[in-house]
């Protein structure tokens, strides 16, 4: 089976809920719905101009050059000024125009000043020959009416997001509640902490387990963290303990074909099932459920367990197979053989032309800095320069330096 057959088979849903939190709190969190506009923006008249505001007489009067007096003044943030029949008041760029504007005229075409204090008269001249509509006067709800929909739900909120709502007066925002996914790395082999007699044979790093973890707060979740040895005493006992807690548990190492598999003899027959995808790295992978709580079994290798993750975990966590997840890309750089054991992954950068260039490897330090996943098909298949391919972004973490 390949990896998007894998993925349908593993899809379900997962727990969803919202909770409500204050806007400056919500950046990379899912909209728990469509947020339709309350008030209209803008909420009063504006000038889009420094300038005059003249009614209709006062426009046709400064068409012929003669003097139009001013009456007033309107500064941003302050009450407007009635415009005498006539007259003109001045007004800021934001500031609330007069009820009977029927123009704002930039102050670059009257002779007034552009600071200090209101002329008594001003005259203009260059105006178009023909003024459309409101000129320079933003009307109610002339961004967006009330009852629009300003920010769709299921969306990550961003900065335009959050400028959206906190221009609409919005405080607070329903978003979804994080995942809590439950991680357990296993293995006999794994140093007890990080540092502790660190590659030292027979233990290694415990590598998997600070990766992943990453990728799961990368997701916008909340880890749970486990560790266990190859006994599945140990390991049930640190499964059960995590389960009253998460919506999701993933597990790493243990499901191959070796003496100690502790996942798999833990789990096989009662909660989970253990398959193989034609895929490289990641073949070995398992699922299940236990307590109500699905389960996701990958290799130990930390790149299977990375690739793993981006293209299973994410998929059940976003509701999306991961069929739907391909991104198009053209491809530029040299012949890329397809493997003969399935569909292998190859870590990629977007160029500044947009296409993709790949890593000359793909081993797990290759996929610090790539973009993207690039989905190469087994052999017979290949890939060639300017060859339209799929590929699976990578979340960005961010721009800080
Ligand atoms: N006879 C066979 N042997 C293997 C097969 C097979 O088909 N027949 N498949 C190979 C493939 S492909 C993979 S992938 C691995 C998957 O094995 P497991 O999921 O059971 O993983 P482990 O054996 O526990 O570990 C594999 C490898 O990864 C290292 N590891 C594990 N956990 C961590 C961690 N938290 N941090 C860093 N490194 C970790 C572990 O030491 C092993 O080197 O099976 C192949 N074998
Ligand atoms: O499937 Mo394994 O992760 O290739 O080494």
């Amino acid at each position: 089976m390949d990896p998007e057959a894998y993925s349908r088979i593993i899809a379900g849903a997962l727990p969803v809920g919202s909770e409500t939190v204050p806007l400056a709190e919500a950046v990379g969190r899912i909209l728990a719905h469509d947020v339709v506009a309350r008030e209209p923006i803008p909420a009063f008249a504006t000038s889009a101009m420094d300038g005059y505001a003249l009614d209709s007489r006062a426009l046709a009067r400064a068409r012929t050059g003669a003097p139009v007096t001013v009456v007033g003044d309107v500064p941003a943030g302050h009450r407007p000024v009635d415009i005498a029949p006539g007259t003109a008041v001045r007004v800021m760029t934001g500031a609330a125009v007069p009820a009977g504007a029927a123009a704002v005229v930039p102050v670059e075409f009257t002779d007034a000043a552009r600071t200090g204090e209101i002329p008594e008269t001003i005259t203009v001249a260059g105006l178009p020959e023909t003024i459309v509509g409101r000129w320079n006067i933003r009307d109610v709800g002339e961004d967006t009416a009330v009852g629009d929909i300003v920010v769709l739900g299921g969306q990550r909120l961003g900065a335009a997001a959050i400028g959206t709502l906190a221009t609409l007066g919005e405080t607070t925002v329903e978003v979804r509640r994080r995942l809590r996914v439950g991680l357990i790395v296993t293995g006999d082999e794994l140093a007890p902490a990080p540092g502790a007699a660190t590659a030292t044979a027979p233990i290694i790093p415990n590598s998997n387990l600070p990766m992943l973890a990453a990728a799961i707060v990368t997701a916008g979740a909340i880890p749970h963290l486990g560790t266990s040895g190859d006994d599945p005493a140990e390991f049930l006992a640190v499964l059960d303990g995590l389960l009253p807690d998460v919506d999701l548990v993933i597990t790493t190492g243990g499901i191959s074909a070796g003496a100690f598999e502790v996942v798999r003899a833990s789990l096989e027959g009662t909660d989970s099932e253990f398959v193989r995808v034609r895929q490289r790295p990641g073949g070995p992978q398992g699922f299940g459920r236990r307590g109500g709580v699905p389960l996701l079994h990958f290799p130990g290798t930390p790149s299977g367990a990375l690739l793993s993750f981006h293209l299973f975990a994410l998929s059940l966590m976003s509701g999306t197979d991961l069929a739907a997840r391909w991104q198009r890309a053209v491809y530029a750089g040299p012949y890329l053989a397809g493997h003969v054991k399935g569909v292998s992954f190859v870590p990629v950068t977007v160029s500044v032309e947009g296409t993709v260039v790949p890593a000359e490897r793909a081993r797990l330090r290759d996929f610090a800095g790539a973009d993207a996943i690039l989905r190469v098909s087994a052999a017979p298949a290949a890939i060639t320069a300017g060859d339209l391919v799929q590929v699976l972004p990578l979340p960005a973490t961010g721009l800080e330096r």
